[in-house]
């Protein structure tokens, strides 16, 4: 079921009328509908956990530790935990947000190719689940920092196995030269120098190919090789616990492309790296998140260039409220929020009302035929949307809302210009001025 219809002529997320809340909080907004994001989580869950060859040896069900950097607010958060989430991190600030939305430590991964001491400290007092040590200096930093905490640090190394895939080449991550992970044979040395650490505990490995897969070769590719490094390390006397085989899954921007199910993609792990006597985990973001949330926004007015005849919607929504399209061309569906009555569409260029050329959602898109005051909706645009928002042109962030049935709440709100100005603090030198009053 897909949670954002058109019902009685106009969209609705769950039971609540999009065009209600673009009148009530203003434009633009993040909508986003709860049930949606429990029906992704659960769907992904159980077609891992009904696979019997990936129970661990102890009848663990696999972690499945959402990617927070897709979507962190506080209330998706909060959403997933009461679900059975756990959290793929990579900062302190993340691994905050977890905590608060009740995501116990146990089920908390960190990842990152640049923990500072300071996070890893904040990890480790926590007692998360693991932290992925993606270098070398980062295992003797590590080292250093569980010695003065008297502490020892459960880690994964995360192994670039070389196999890079996914949307983009911004979003491809295990690629030979991508910056993340070590090679297999520098991770193989890693792991006896962890082992022979009093302060570490090599509890396994973990790789991560890429992100917006949608081809479930390259994943099979990287997984098999996994498999083959865990029976070396084994067959070297180093006891391997756990396999972290990271998110990566695409999903459907596009109303033609089918990415692999869920199902599909736990049996091709089953098959591949199944019955290791390993704990398997899992960090799916967009998978979880992107179809889970639309951005709404208000049509400013349509301008038609005299000379070329190019038509520019324009949106008071811009790349600073979704930079995906600015950042890797990605395509987002754009629907109108209530039904148009005419047959009629139209070439546009749909673009924002930010000072730059890249600021461009589309070239060339046919839509039904839009005038000045409609509304239309970013679709898929619940992961890697809000979190990348930016104040860039001093716009306000984005509101953003969580439908439930027939509720809804303003989980974020717009800051005022006001909050937005007091963030800034004067030096002493400058004199507090100002030129109007109110
Ligand atoms: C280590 C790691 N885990 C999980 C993810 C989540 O990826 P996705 O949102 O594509 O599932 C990423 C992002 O690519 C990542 O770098
Ligand atoms: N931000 C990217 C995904 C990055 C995945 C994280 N490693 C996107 O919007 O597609």
């Amino acid at each position: 079921m897909n949670h954002f219809d058109i019902r009685d002529g106009e969209m609705h997320a769950e039971g609540v009328s999009i065009r209600e809340l673009a009148e009530r909080v203003g434009t633009p907004l993040y909508v986003y509908s709860s049930a949606t994001f429990e029906r992704h989580f659960q769907v992904f869950s159980q077609a891992l956990w009904a696979q019997d060859a990936l129970q661990s040896p102890k009848n663990e069900a696999p972690l499945i530790a959402y990617a927070t950097k897709a979507n962190s607010n506080l209330a998706v958060l909060q959403t997933l935990a009461e679900q059975g989430a756990g959290a793929d991190t990579v900062s302190e600030g993340e691994i905050r947000k977890a905590l608060t939305a009740g995501i116990p430590p146990e089920r908390i991964v960190f990842s990152g190719v640049g923990k500072t001491d300071e996070e890893m400290a904040f990890a480790l007092k926590t007692g998360i689940y693991q932290l992925n040590v993606e270098s070398k200096p980062e295992l003797e930093r590590l080292s250093h920092v569980a010695a003065s905490l008297g502490l020892v640090a459960p880690i994964v190394i995360r192994i670039n196995p070389g196999v890079g895939a996914g949307g983009h080449a911004k979003i491809t991550t295990g690629g030979a030269k991508d910056k993340f992970g070590v090679s297999a044979r520098e991770a193989i040395a890693l792991y006896g120098q962890a082992a022979a650490d009093p302060n570490i505990a090599p509890m396994g490995i973990a790789c991560h190919i890429g992100s917006q897969i949608t081809d479930l070769a390259p994943m099979q590719a990287a997984f098999s090789k996994m498999r083959g490094w865990v029976q070396e390390l084994r067959a070297g006397g180093l006891s391997v616990e756990r396999l972290d085989l990271g998110g990566g899954l695409g999903v459907p921007y596009f109303n033609m492309s089918e990415p692999p199910s869920p199902e599909d993609f736990a049996q091709m792990v089953a098959l591949t790296v199944g019955n290791l006597g390993v704990r398997y985990t899992f960090e799916p973001g967009r998978l979880i998140a992107a179809n889970a949330g639309i951005l709404v926004s208000r049509v400013i007015h349509i301008h038609e260039r005299e000379d070329s005849g190019q038509k520019f919607l324009v949106v008071d929504a811009a790349m600073n409220d979704l930079i995906r399209p600015a950042m890797y061309d990605a395509y987002h569906d754009i629907r109108p929020v209530v039904a148009v009555q005419t047959n009629e569409t139209a070439t546009y260029d749909v673009v924002g009302p930010v000072c730059e050329t890249g600021d461009t959602f589309t070239r060339g898109r046919d839509l039904p035929a839009l005038k000045a005051g409609d509304l239309v909706a970013f679709m898929s645009a619940g992961a890697y949307g809000a979190v990348m928002g930016s104040e860039y042109n001093s716009r306000p962030l984005a509101p953003e809302v969580l439908v439930r049935d027939t509720d809804w709440a303003v989980v974020r709100p717009r800051p005022s210009y006001e909050e937005m100005m007091n963030r800034e603090v004067l030096p002493e030198w400058l004199r507090p001025h100002r030129v109007r009053a109110d």
